[in-house]
């Protein structure tokens, strides 16, 4: 892949960079790859993960990264990884927040894959008599964030899978009570996780556009962890990312105002 200065502008691919909290779900988003490249530890101890979608000369890579579980570890690790690119010259063009989550029922059972059309950070605020205030009714801030719609569009029809908001909470929901709150609040909620606002908070610092996958290992409500399907939803994942690659690839490349 040539690599062309345009008045100071870096006209080749944007690279992607794939977050999950824990190591299992990134190796269950790698084997969504041909091939593993290289392994780079960022300033602070996090490690990216470099893979290639195909084993060819030139094919694009994404750099994949277990940022830790909820959205402030999410948002740190995330934030590192983004400057250290910048740093390096090589920017990323797009994040992906991937991973499990809770599913609301129906629309999102256990093993099915949810998009994110919007990405919103669930808790963040203040209780008041008169109800929750998200941050942003004090006065502060963002509570969602919005992935590029036409990507989520393209995507969903790839993966077959339903685009709504997913939710990002710093406590998982643990009785119907909870669940039904959020669904008052929130009624296209298809998941909750606890990455995809810190990673998208992340992702805006640096101007770079947001995506959420989530495959569904539990539905949210009664917390019951025995039941937790994981490694039915590493699976999914999995499949979904396969689906997902071309998309990312294809959309990325649009996005290079200048090939040449
Ligand atoms: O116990 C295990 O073997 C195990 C293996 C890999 C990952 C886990 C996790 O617990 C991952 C935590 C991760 O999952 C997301 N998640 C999953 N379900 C929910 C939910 O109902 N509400 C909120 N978050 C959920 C979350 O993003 C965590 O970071 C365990």
């Amino acid at each position: 892949m040539v690599v062309q200065a345009d008045e100071g502008r870096l006209t080749k691919p944007p690279r992607i960079l794939l977050a999950t909290a824990v190591p299992q779900e990134r190796d269950a988003v790698a084997r969504a790859f041909t091939e593993a490249v290289e392994e780079r530890r960022l300033p602070g101890g996090a490690v990216l993960h470099r893979v290639r979608t195909a084993a060819r000369p030139g094919a694009p890579v994404a750099d994949l990264l277990a940022a830790g579980v909820g959205p402030a570890r999410a948002a740190a690790a995330t934030a590192s990884a983004l400057t250290a690119a910048a740093l390096a010259g090589e920017p990323y063009g797009l994040v992906v927040s991937a991973g499990i989550g809770g599913g609301f029922l129906p629309a999102a059972p256990v093993g099915s894959l949810v998009l994110a059309e919007l990405i919103t950070a669930a808790d963040l605020g203040a209780e008041s008599p008169e109800g929750f205030l998200p941050v942003t009714a004090l006065g502060f801030g963002t509570v969602t964030h919005t992935p590029p719609p036409e990507l989520v569009r393209r995507a969903a029809a790839a993966l077959g899978c339903p685009a709504g908001e997913v939710l990002t909470v710093s406590t998982v929901t643990g009785s119907a009570a909870r669940a039904a709150v959020l669904r008052a609040r929130h009624p296209r909620a298809l998941a909750e996780a606890m990455e995809g606002f810190g990673v998208a908070e992340a992702a805006a610092a640096h101007g770079c556009p947001v995506a959420e996958l989530r495959a569904v290992s539990n539905p949210v409500g009664p917390r019951d962890r025995a039941a937790w399907r994981i490694p039915e939803a590493f699976a999914a994942l999995t499949g979904g990312m396969r689906k997902f690659l071309p998309v990312l690839e294809s959309w990325t490349e649009e996005q290079v105002p200048d090939r040449g």
